[in-house]
């Protein structure tokens, strides 16, 4: 069974509410590929205007984080409920980011995970190792655990719709990108990490992404990986470059 690419641009904390307009209007043509399945996550702040910019084309508007409760007191946090209402389908969930400076940990992740599954939203499910585990060569017994946690007592059906982005964080950001040979071989590890927790079924039907420095010049070998099914992008999805990553295919 052939897996549509999915290819998903992480803001991160860059783009004013009229920014965002601006960026979707500039990107939204140059994204035009039916072939892949393209997300804009953009700031919670820009996911109105963001979405309403993209109205009639192909991009659809995701989050970059989301709460795991539905309302109460939680000053600064956004529910599921809020991002279900505002058309999202998508939400960036555990990235490394949020790891490291907002005290995120796998046991969070997995909550955050359940609940989207329970509105209906699919989860960018985002593990990966530090240079240091990397180098100490425990990198597929650390994504195993994380992987692991997150999807405790997820189901299959629901696991098969998840998006897992493997980044490494030492390639975040950094203009090192993994070789193909480590993303691929970290995605295969993942995707039969997958096959133990359910089947082979889920393990075939799960989209597995790499991040990391991705650009328009190392897309297209990424991508042809079989166990990478798509990107998710930071510094080059806010840039007209984001347009050649969408069709590395053509
Ligand atoms: O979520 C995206 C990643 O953190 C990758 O960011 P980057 O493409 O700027 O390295």
């Amino acid at each position: 069974m052939a897996r549509k690419k999915i290819i998903a641009g992480n803001w991160k904390m860059n783009m004013t509410p009229t920014e965002a307009v601006a960026l979707v209007n500039e990107l939204k043509p140059l994204v035009a590929n039916d072939e892949v399945d393209v997300v804009f996550c953009v700031p919670a702040i820009d996911i109105i205007p963001a979405m309403e910019a993209a109205k009639g084309s192909n991009i659809h508007i995701g989050a970059e984080n989301m709460y795991f409760e539905e309302k109460g007191a939680f000053t600064g946090e956004i529910s599921p409920n809020m991002l279900v209402d505002a058309g999202v389908k998508y939400v960036v969930i555990g990235h490394s980011e949020r790891r490291e400076y907002f005290a995120e940990t796998d046991e969070t992740v997995n909550k955050k995970v359940l609940k989207a599954f329970e509105h209906g939203i699919t989860p960018i499910i985002c593990c990966g190792e530090s240079l240091t585990q990397r180098e100490q060569g425990i990198t597929i017994d650390w994504i195993r655990q994380q992987i692991k946690i997150a999807f405790l007592n997820v189901t299959a059906d629901q696991a098969k719709t998840a998006v897992i982005a493997y980044e490494p964080i030492w390639a975040i950001g950094t203009g090192k990108v993994a070789t193909t040979e480590q993303a691929e071989e970290v995605c295969a590890a993942i995707r039969a990490c997958i096959g133990e927790i359910y089947d082979e079924a889920t393990a075939e039907a799960i989209r597995i992404q790499y991040g990391g420095s991705v650009s328009a010049s190392s897309a297209p070998e990424l991508f042809a990986q079989a166990n990478i099914d798509g990107g998710l992008v930071g510094g080059a999805s806010l840039k007209p470059d984001f347009g050649k990553i969408v069709n590395y295919n053509k």
